[in-house]
């Protein structure tokens, strides 16, 4: 009976979009399977057995003709509807664990039997932390889904994220998209064809370079600028109260993305807050995002049913102030453009004439959400995790204050990046701030090529299961990073002078933990705004470091965070005090 039910000559790829999410030998039986639970359920009905019963009723639907049934039969059937699909998704299930390729690999029961156990742990925000548990339980393969296995192996980074393309991102991406003219349209973040996304970024992937993010820089300086003048007289002069730096983080990030987008900041550093609740909404959507990229097709009930929208919320004023930038800016009309200074938006407009057959002003669109919603959170997370270790640790803080003050940048200006790039102990922060606290904190799902492929303890995982590295589990792999991988440690980064590392050495260490760290992702689908994140990010540490002495306002305290795929936190607390 069970290969009755399994059709494995339908290639996956071509099967019903929903069927695909499912265990991946089982996905095309699942109407069967329905039938078949039908079936059983009505089976032994003296007056509505399967043969006269259920044609009766389907004589009734084909030809319009009444059945004869009376209120026990019709009860009977209401029943059955009812419980059918239960019974349907139950066997449906079972059947899938007890058969799937993948349930010799460990975990939870649970996780193998139903997508339902991640997406409450997802739910939880500490997603990361339960992984972690169960990977020091069962090892370095764990099984979290009934189609998904997590690995520990920072090491095969360069092989599930290649530049070839061959691991496909699973739809656990789709749900960040939207209808236009009635269709289902994904941009380059979300997008799962290999093809697509290569069009999609070969017109602008040139801008994201450093050279061109360095061409920003003096956008750069101009939200630098306000922050300073905000922070002076919020909270560094006069009556001196506490400065939650963690929210400021966020309206300078919020302001320096689209300063560099559109030549004009959203406004939160003016205004001091969240205004347009921008801020809170973006969190709102990346729960959503994480919670039902658990089980893409929830997306289809919640979001893009043509009957009643349920989630995620929209970013109504992001949305607006992208498309009137892009009006005014297409009418030649808007005032805060200064062309000696070019931004992405001119950069994106411009890419209608240099590819024609590709960019549309829909695409110019979606090139300008993903970077406000790519580029300004993840961002605001890496600077706050490096303060927040850095201001706990004194002696890191003395070190770097030295270093960032030995430079000689004059503390009322922003510090260059030239400058800031050549203090090799800020590096080292930088990077450890990014390793110990990723701001994606979840697996970077891909589709294993069709061949399968062969772990590194010599188990086979069958082509077509998903796998994925969390950049969380990656980083903190001891094996990698060392026994005291859990520790905020910069020095890690540097060479070890005391141990007589060698320059080859180094070289070698370096080369191996570039290729594990997946903090910014790996290949193919690598994050295209690192430059402008990792500039942005050395210019406000050096610039707030060198104008200011910041405290915790209690050292002791932990700060929260929630992981809903940006792994975002909250409670930064200091003082501030210009420096003499
Ligand atoms: C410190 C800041 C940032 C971090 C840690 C970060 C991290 C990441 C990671 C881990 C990915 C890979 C996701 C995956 O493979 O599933 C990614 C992708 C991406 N990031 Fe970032 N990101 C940062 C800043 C930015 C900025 C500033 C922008 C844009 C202005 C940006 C735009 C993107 C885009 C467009 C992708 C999708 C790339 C693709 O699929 O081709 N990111 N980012």
């Amino acid at each position: 009976m069970l290969m009755g039910l399994y059709t494995p000559e339908v290639p996956r790829e071509k099967q019903p979009w929903c069927l695909r999410q499912t265990p991946l030998h089982f996905g095309s039986s699942f109407p069967k399977l329905g039938c078949l639970s039908f079936l059983f359920l009505t089976r032994n009905d003296s007056r509505m057995s399967t043969s006269d019963g259920i044609l009766d009723a389907f004589l009734a639907l084909r030809y319009g003709r009444l059945p004869a049934l009376d209120s026990q039969v019709l009860a009977r059937l209401a029943l059955t509807v009812l419980v059918a699909p239960i019974v349907t998704l139950f066997l449906w299930f079972t059947i899938s664990w007890v058969t799937s390729p993948l349930r010799g690999y460990p975990g939870p029961f649970l996780a193998g039997y139903t997508n339902l156990w991640r997406l409450y742990h997802v739910r939880t925000g500490k997603y990361h932390e339960t992984m972690k548990k169960l990977h020091d339980k069962y090892g370095p393969v764990l099984r979290v889904g009934p189609n998904l296995l997590d690995l520990d192996y920072p090491e095969l980074s360069k092989v599930l994220y290649g530049t070839d393309g061959k691991w496909r991102k699973t739809e656990f991406y789709h749900s960040n998209s939207a209808i236009v003219n009635g269709k289902i349209t994904y941009h380059m973040f979300s997008t799962t064809d290999q093809s697509e996304h290569a069009q999609m970024k070969r017109p602008i992937v040139k801008h994201y370079s450093l050279g061109s993010v360095l061409a920003l820089e003096s956008h750069m300086d101009n939200v630098l600028g306000e922050l300073m003048q905000q922070l002076d007289s919020r909270f560094a002069k006069g009556s001196q109260g506490t400065c939650d730096l963690g929210e400021w983080i966020a309206f300078y990030a919020w302001d320096l993305i689209t300063s560099v987008t559109f030549s004009k900041p959203f406004g939160y550093m003016a205004q001091g807050h969240d205004f347009d609740g921008s801020i809170a909404t973006a969190d709102r959507s990346l729960d959503y995002f994480a919670l039902v990229g658990q089980m893409p097709w929830l997306d289809f009930l919640l979001d893009k049913n043509p009957v009643v929208r349920v989630g995620p919320p929209n970013l109504t004023n992001v949305t607006n102030i992208a498309m009137t930038s892009l009006i005014a800016r297409a009418q030649g009309q808007d005032s805060n453009y200064n062309p000696k200074a070019p931004d992405y938006l001119q950069h994106f407009i411009d890419s209608k004439t240099t590819h024609p057959e590709i960019v549309h002003d829909g695409m110019v669109f979606g090139y300008l959400l993903v970077n406000l919603i790519a580029g300004a959170d993840t961002t605001a997370i890496t600077l706050r995790a490096i303060f927040y270790y850095v201001l706990k640790n004194p002696a890191i803080y003395s070190r770097l204050i030295k270093e960032i003050r030995a430079a000689g940048i004059d503390k009322s200006n922003a510090f260059p990046y030239s400058q800031a790039r050549q203090l090799p102990f800020l590096e080292a922060v930088v990077r450890e701030a990014l390793r110990i606290h990723p701001a994606v904190a979840m697996p970077l799902e891909r589709y294993v090529p069709a061949e399968g492929f062969t772990l590194p303890n010599g188990e086979f995982i069958p082509g077509g299961a998903a796998v994925g590295i969390n950049p969380y589990i990656g980083n903190r792999n001891k094996s990698v990073w060392g026994a005291d991988a859990d520790e905020f440690k910069p020095e890690r980064w540097l060479q070890d002078g005391k141990g007589g590392e060698t320059d080859e050495a180094y070289k070698k260490r370096m080369q191996k933990w570039n290729a594990c760290d997946l903090s910014f992702g790996a290949g193919s689908r690598i994050c295209l705004g690192r430059n402008l994140a990792l500039v942005e990010t050395y210019k406000l540490v050096a610039t707030i470091l060198n104008r200011y002495e910041v405290e915790l306002v209690d050292r002791e305290r932990e700060w929260e965070t929630v992981n809903s795929w940006f792994w975002r936190q909250k409670g930064v607390e200091v003082r501030l005090r210009s420096r003499e």
